[in-house]
């Protein structure tokens, strides 16, 4: 298999603040994919830009802010957007198809295992998928809202070797630059700490979305699905090669974990937690550092509504959330047995199919 990328553009990057599209940026970018498709990466292409390119074109004059007008303006839009792509790869003998994503999709293993079949093929005909948010039927609760956190659900997916955020920015600053002109910009960062998103503000101009927040939030989806991520700006002839080979105008956020399974990803990033369960010191370096399962000796409080099988959040004793996992109990029984030693557990309860909470192999942690 050959190496993969991802490449998740941004409006910022394509189109301009009075609405529509900015062909000369498409070509390039097209220029700088076909590029890294000669040097032998298969390229995923995530695009943001069908609001910005359809809102003139269907007869607003501001971008618009109410959730239906934005869906239509995208529908316009992502029409715009694809012609304008097909056209730019064309000239290099590129065949691009169109893939759009709901957080839905992702929630559905078997929607995502579909979904995964039809890109490997495209990729094996040496094709250049081009995803965006299917803004049409997202609703506003399961909205990605930036093409941020689908880049990185997409490069979990694929497995890539590389995710590289483009932005009108060139890395992630101290501050946010507009704001803050002696900001200094990171080049590494290890560890994705609170410090790392108390820094990162919000959309930098009416074009953007999520700003440098959403970013990091993909970057943290990303590395702990073993995916290295780029944070930066392209905008020079060859700039795009350099991000891939660590040479990039931005930030680079490091991952020391392997691919994750598909079935982590999902419990990681897409399952929707029913409960919480607070745990005590000892149950978190059990959990979080020595890769054990949680007991309910270990578990101080319990909130939701759930049943054993569902996906549960777990904070410890100050609240931080340290990760999610499948729980074995429902919460009523939970409630009877919290704090118990395993022989009190089974005099309390009269059947006990395991006796984790949360199996290790049933957990992720988020930290
Ligand atoms: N700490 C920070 N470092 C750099 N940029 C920041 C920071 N905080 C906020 N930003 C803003 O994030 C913007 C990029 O995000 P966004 O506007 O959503 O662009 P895009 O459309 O490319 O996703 C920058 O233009 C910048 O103003
Ligand atoms: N799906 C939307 C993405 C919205 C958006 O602006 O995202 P981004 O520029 O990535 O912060 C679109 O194509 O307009």
């Amino acid at each position: 298999m050959s190496s993969r990328i991802v490449v998740k553009i941004g409006s910022s990057s394509l189109t301009s603040v009075e609405g529509g599209l900015n062909r000369d940026a498409i070509s390039f970018f097209a220029n700088e994919i076909s590029n890294l498709k000669r040097d032998g990466y298969e390229v995923l292409l995530v695009t943001s830009g069908a609001v910005a390119a359809g809102f003139r074109a269907i007869g607003y004059s501001f971008r618009p802010k109410l959730l239906h007008e934005k869906q239509a303006a995208a529908a316009v839009g992502q029409a715009l957007l694809m012609q304008a792509y097909q056209e730019a790869f064309a000239g290099h003998g590129i065949i691009n198809a169109q893939i759009l994503l709901t957080r839905t999709d992702f929630i559905s293993r078997q929607r995502m295992n579909n979904a995964v079949m039809t890109i490997e093929e495209l990729l094996n005909q040496g094709a250049v998928p081009i995803f965006n948010e299917n803004d049409t039927v997202s609703v506003d609760e399961l909205k990605f809202g930036d093409n941020d956190t689908l880049s990185a659900m997409v490069a979990n997916m694929v497995k890539a070797e590389h995710l590289l955020i483009l932005t009108d920015m060139d890395g992630l600053y101290s501050g946010d630059p507009r704001k803050h002109p002696n900001a200094v910009r990171f080049d590494h960062i290890e560890h994705i700490t609170e410090e790392i998103y108390s820094i990162a503000g919000g959309a930098g101009s009416s074009l953007g979305t999520g700003g440098m927040r959403s970013k990091v939030d993909a970057a943290k989806i990303a590395t702990r699905g073993g995916v290295p991520v780029f944070v930066g700006k392209v905008s020079e002839p060859g700039d795009l090669s350099h991000a891939v080979n660590g040479q990039g105008r931005g930030t680079y956020f490091d991952t020391h974990l392997n691919s994750l399974p598909v079935k982590k990803q999902w419990l990681g990033f897409m399952s929707t937690p029913l409960g919480t369960l607070q745990v005590d010191d000892g149950a978190e370096k059990a959990m979080v550092h020595n890769g054990h399962s949680l007991l309910p000796v270990g578990v101080k409080n319990v909130a939701g509504h759930f049943h054993a099988g569902d996906v549960v959040e777990v904070v410890n004793a100050r609240g931080v959330i340290l990760g999610r996992g499948i729980v074995n109990y429902d919460v009523e029984q939970i409630q009877q047995i919290l704090g118990k030693s395993s022989t009190e557990v089974f005099q309390i309860l009269s059947s006990v199919h395991r006796l984790e909470v949360i199996h290790r192999d049933e957990w992720i942690t988020l930290l």
